[in-house]
């Protein structure tokens, strides 16, 4: 998975672990699922409004915020990087199939 991505995780993973003074991650953590849901459904409506705006600039901004919030939801759920890379990846194995199937069918 991608490295920026990776290193957000361990951070968040350790804020988890060991809260912090002033951390808004600890702040979300200790507040509970509900409200970590209720951010991420924030922010998804945020990357919806800033796109239907035509604003790429906001839109960036937004979607950074909802990767965020979503890896604090990972985190707080025990999933782990490695399991979206491998329904990714599943996903990705299937379209290649799906491809070679159609290239049979129109060559036959
Ligand atoms: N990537 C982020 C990140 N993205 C967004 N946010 C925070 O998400 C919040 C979203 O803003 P809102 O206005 O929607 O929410 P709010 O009014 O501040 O808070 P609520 O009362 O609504 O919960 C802001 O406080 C942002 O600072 C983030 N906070 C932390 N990180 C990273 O998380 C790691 C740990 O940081 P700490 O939490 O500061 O320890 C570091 O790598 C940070 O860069």
């Amino acid at each position: 998975m991608n490295d920026t991505w990776q290193e957000l995780y361990k951070t968040i993973q350790s804020r988890k672990e060991n809260r912090q003074e002033g951390s808004y991650t600890c702040y979300l953590f200790e507040k509970g699922i509900d409200k970590i849901l209720k951010k991420c459904g924030e922010e998804c409506s945020e990357v919806i409004i800033a796109s239907k705006n035509g604003n790429n600039a906001e839109t960036v901004l937004e979607i950074s915020d909802l990767l965020y919030h979503l890896t604090v939801l990972m985190v707080n759920e025990g999933i782990r990087l490695e399991d979206i890379q491998a329904e990714l990846d599943k996903r990705s194995e299937k379209t290649g199939n799906l491809k070679t199937f159609h290239q049979v069918d129109k060559n036959s």
